[in-house]
């Protein structure tokens, strides 16, 4: 049963809750298509990965990659777990200063830096930024030069690891828009400017080898990848890596058939790897940092939809449209990813067929799930689909005009309003009127 494969539970009334919250009074209460994270699965996630370093008795560095659900309350909760922040962007660095995220625990990535967000970033003296090119180099020199400050940097290299995963979350290949490639010669040359430099405090290297990653082997390979460049290094430059940040990427069960690690394990055979190869390469541990995005929040979201229209194509497909679609999950569209749904108003009631579930943009692509196992379904029935904590409200578009759904928080069985549901004149509120700026003549 589907239910059987998510941590959620139902109530007295036969409905699905969420941190002992009904999904029924939720949806009610604010509409929907609406996002519901329980906060304590969360704090969880978080506390997991940092007791690992402490269990191993290792100094590590859990940096929550934003990206993945960046808001003002997301990021307060962050905060609160003790979690350093991962921003790639101006708007993610602003909402940490939003959420007075102490800034020296932000780090900034980005394969395109500006001068802006190099100079945002100088500014408020975050913990470090993340060099991905020669670009960055130059753009935070002239910054230094102008703020008269310093700033720690790691150089992030792509070891040639191509992780077991869709090619689109895939960054630790040799073709890869990030980082610089550590075999032909780049990353050793930006570590030449780097070294020695009067304002530019190089801490460590770091990569990340891509996204929902299942296995620990790719993140054990790229280390020893590392670790042969490290040692070249520490014999020719003398160099010793502070930091090794090695990314995030830590999968997370979207559907019954995924099976990921307790995240625990993740951390204690990175450490082992670094120990292993410290000892091998007679090397001073360096800190370990990890940057897990998806991890923390994935399975913490659902997203509540009602289910309108139904269209059944006898022999072929009976499909179900829902209140929401590609503009508040744009994942299936993007990386053909799967989910589990279960009609929230009964989730326990056994599947008598299997329909497939569209979103409501005027786009075929714009499929929610395919082949989902339901009961009947009757008009206005809730539709809850598990796992929508990551990439979902962050990758949320305005396509077809359609606004941006409401953000709720549970804990401690109570709901907070986090995000407001956007509204129509949120929409149009940039727009400028062209009426009166330009007359016009019609063709005759
Ligand atoms: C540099 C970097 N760090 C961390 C992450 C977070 O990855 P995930 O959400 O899979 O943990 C990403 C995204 O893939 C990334 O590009
Ligand atoms: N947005 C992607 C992951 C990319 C992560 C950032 N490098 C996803 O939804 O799976």
């Amino acid at each position: 049963m589907i239910l059987d494969a998510h941590p959620f539970n139902v109530n007295t009334k036969g409905h699905l809750e969420i941190g002992g919250v009904d999904t029924i009074q939720l949806a009610e209460k604010y509409g929907t298509p609406l996002y519901v994270y329980d906060v304590e699965m969360i704090r969880n996630h978080a506390r997991a990965f940092v007791q690992a370093f402490r269990d191993a008795g290792v100094h590590g560095k859990v940096a929550y990659a934003s990206k993945a659900f960046s808001t003002i309350a997301m990021l307060q909760v962050a905060k609160q777990e003790g979690l350093c922040l991962d921003v790639i962007s101006e708007g993610e660095l602003y909402t940490a200063l939003q959420a007075d995220f102490p800034t020296e625990k932000i780090h900034m990535h980005g394969n395109n830096k500006n001068e802006k967000e190099i100079a945002m970033g100088v500014e408020h003296e975050i913990g470090c930024i993340v060099i991905d090119n020669f670009h960055d180099i130059d753009l935070l020199d002239l910054e230094l030069m102008k703020q008269e400050k310093t700033m720690n940097v790691l150089i992030r290299v792509t070891p040639g690891v191509e992780s077991k995963t869709h090619k689109y979350i895939m960054t630790g290949n040799e073709d890869s828009k990030f980082g610089f490639d550590l075999q032909n010669g780049q990353a050793e040359d930006a570590l030449k400017k780097l070294l020695g430099h009067p304002r530019i405090n190089l801490k460590g290297l770091h990569c990340h080898i891509g996204s929902q990653i299942f296995e620990t082997d790719g993140f054990r390979v790229a280390a020893d990848i590392l670790f042969v460049k490290l040692a070249a290094w520490k014999e020719k430059y003398q160099f010793e890596s502070e930091v090794l940040n090695l990314g995030g990427g830590f999968g997370i069960r979207y559907t019954e058939s995924d099976t990921p690690l307790p995240l625990a394990e993740y951390v204690k055979d990175m450490i082992q790897s670094v120990g292993q190869n410290c000892h091998k390469y007679n090397m001073k541990s360096p800190e370990i940092w990890i940057e897990p995005g998806r991890s923390i929040v994935g399975d913490a979201g659902i997203t509540l939809y009602t289910i309108g229209a139904n269209k059944n194509i006898p022999g072929v497909r009976e499909y179900y449209s829902v209140d929401g679609g590609m503009t508040d999950n744009i994942r299936p569209a993007l990386y053909q990813s799967k989910y589990d749904a279960v009609i929230a108003n009964r989730p326990e009631a056994s599947p008598e067929k299997e329909v497939s579930i569209a979103g409501k943009c005027c786009e075929s692509g714009d499929m929610l799930i395919w082949d989902l196992p339901v009961p009947q379904i009757q008009d206005k029935d809730i539709l809850a689909v598990f796992s929508t904590g990551a990439y979902n409200y962050s990758m949320a578009s305005h396509y077809n005009r359609l606004t941006k759904p409401a953000v709720v928080f549970i804990e401690g069985g109570q709901d907070y309003l986090v995000v407001k549901r956007e509204t129509y004149e949120d929409i149009v509120k940039n727009d400028l009127s062209y009426e009166g700026i330009k007359s016009f003549t019609s063709a005759k």
